[in-house]
């Protein structure tokens, strides 16, 4: 499946059968002799009693996530068309929480991301005391980036730039990745302010690389714009995959994520 261009194996375990190890994370993900994908959702029996099912997130390096906004919407998608529900509203349970989902007709959902949390030992980040609306931190190649920081339940960093076309994002993600600010790594995403409703995002994603859409990402761009006073509440999110609209209404509101997901094919794969 994708959402936007973002893509996923997805694997059915509602039955019980144990995730895949990293490895196997690995081997399906790699594009030439796997599966290829950018993360590997696995859909398990509900924690909550509330809950239609839960999804656990893992990257294309075996590393696990808490958060996956584009897949999140893919689950959604996979149980509505297995029939697990013909409600237009449920709850699915991620390692971020519990998120409402709307069915929105044509392949359409929204979810509940959750609260952006700005504090630092939430993204988490060290070596800073208190949130700040712009990080600046020097790099190994000695060049200095200014960035917002906040968590959507995994971490974020946001950097704005004048022409996402033309950032650096293959050389200044990674680089920011490893600083050691981000103890669990980030996500980088690079934001091009088009007007204060509508901007274009590129993120690098971690344990993945550069994708073609990022939900979080898209969620906290916004989030780290809107608290600038840069953007609105309501934003459209233009990828390179496809767009995101997203709304928060309020610091402490969730942020509302709506965008598209597609079914490319099923298979079996035997290790
Ligand atoms: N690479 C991310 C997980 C996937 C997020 C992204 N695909 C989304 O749609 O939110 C991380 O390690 O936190």
């Amino acid at each position: 499946m994708h959402g936007a261009g973002n893509d996923f194996v997805v694997l059915d375990l509602r039955d019980g059968a144990s995730p895949p190890a990293p490895h196997l994370c690995r081997a399906l993900a790699d594009r030439h002799t796997g599966v290829g994908c950018d993360q590997i959702l696995t859909i398990e029996p509900a924690a909550g009693a509330g809950s239609l099912a839960s999804y656990r997130i893992w990257n294309a390096d075996g590393s696990a996530s808490a958060q996956c906004g584009n897949g999140a919407r893919c689950v959604a998608a996979w149980l509505v068309r297995a029939g697990a529900t013909r409600e237009p509203r449920f709850h699915l349970d991620s390692p971020a929480g519990t998120h409402v989902v709307d069915v929105l007709g044509g392949g359409r959902y929204r979810v509940a991301m959750g609260v952006p949390r700005f504090d630092p030992a939430q993204v988490p980040m060290l070596g800073v005391a208190q949130p700040q609306a712009l990080y600046e931190t020097a790099l190994d190649e000695g060049e200095h980036v200014r960035f917002g920081a906040v968590s959507m339940g995994n971490p974020h960093a946001v950097i704005e730039v004048d022409d996402v076309d033309a950032a650096p994002v293959r050389t200044l993600g990674p680089a920011l990745q490893v600083s050691p600010l981000f103890p669990q790594s980030a996500n980088i995403g690079f934001a091009q302010v088009v007007d204060r409703g509508r901007i274009r995002l590129r993120v690098f994603e971690r344990g993945v690389g550069e994708t073609l859409a990022c939900g979080s990402g898209a969620c906290a761009a916004v989030a780290v714009l809107a608290r600038r006073g840069r953007v609105d509440r309501e934003v459209v999110v233009a990828l390179a995959g496809g767009e995101l609209h997203i709304a928060w209404p309020d610091d402490a509101a969730q942020v509302a994520m709506t965008g598209p997901t597609a079914f490319v094919f099923e298979g079996e794969w035997t290790a």
